[in-house]
């Protein structure tokens, strides 16, 4: 039986101010073997990005816990114990890139291992081998302004997973590429998973990203209303019908 690598039990988060209270997660559970690639779909506003969130230790879960390969992490949010987290257990890919503007594309990968201290020539080798997979090997020394929006997503998703994370997470990675880089993007996301046995959680609002994904987690009003398994033939109908299913309330 392949290995739990991430178990959410009973996650709630609730946003308090004088005049609001905004329940953004309700009692979410889930949990994500290792190299399983699941997608969570879901309306504006239904929570995505607060669990996201949460599991990048970037906020605190009101209630509810998390494991991560079995040690429980959802009591780290505070720096600089945050970011030491993030460096080792967590790789995201975000919509916009968000590479550095004045580094090569080959800096850009290489920044979690030099915050981590590693060694120069181990850094070489694995940014090289990074390069390669992702067949950004001849823009190596390009800075993001001289890259395409699909290869700028490519060098972001070697970023996020030279270190080797537990779990690479992304928040709408192909929402600014056209059809055809989206789908490219998709293919390097489904390699990361099967060469590096990655595991992924990825937030879209596409239904054929979602479609290519091993599960889909469909969410709604901070709760995860419907589960969905990725068998090939009829997904995208499945999804998409109960996608507007849940939207529309019936
Ligand atoms: N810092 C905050 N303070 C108060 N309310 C918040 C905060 N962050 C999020 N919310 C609320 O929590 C709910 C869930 O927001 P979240 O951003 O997680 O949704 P989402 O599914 O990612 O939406 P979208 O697809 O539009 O990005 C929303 O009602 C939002 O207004």
């Amino acid at each position: 039986m392949s290995q739990t690598v991430l178990e959410v039990e009973g996650l709630s988060k609730t946003y308090e101010n004088s005049m609001h209270v905004v329940h953004a997660l309700k009692n979410v559970s889930f949990s994500l073997k290792k190299a399983e690639f699941a997608v969570i779909m879901g309306t504006s506003g239904s929570g995505k990005s607060t669990l996201l969130h949460i599991l990048s230790a970037l906020d605190k879960p009101t209630s509810g816990t998390i494991k991560l390969n079995g040690q429980p992490c959802h009591h780290i949010f505070r720096e600089p114990e945050a970011s030491r987290y993030r460096l080792k257990n967590v790789g995201f890919v975000f919509q916009a890139y968000n590479l550095l503007k004045d580094l090569s594309a080959e800096d850009n990968i290489a920044v979690p291992l030099v915050l981590q201290g590693e060694p120069e020539a181990s850094i070489q080798a694995r940014v090289d081998e990074v390069l390669r997979i992702l067949g950004l090997s001849a823009f190596r020394r390009h800075r993001p302004v001289e890259l395409s929006g699909g290869q700028q997503q490519r060098v972001a998703i070697g970023r996020a997973i030279i270190a080797n994370p537990p779990i690479l997470l992304a928040d709408e990675p192909t929402g600014n590429l056209d059809y055809n880089t989206s789908k490219e993007i998709l293919d390097v996301f489904i390699k990361m998973r099967e060469e590096r046995q990655q595991t992924i959680l990825l937030v879209t609002h596409d239904p054929v990203v979602a479609a290519s994904a091993d599960r889909v987690l469909f969410f709604h009003d901070g709760e995860i209303r419907d589960e969905y398994h990725c068998r090939g033939k009829q997904d995208l109908d499945n999804i998409l019908r109960i996608f507007k299913t849940i939207t529309e309330g019936r």
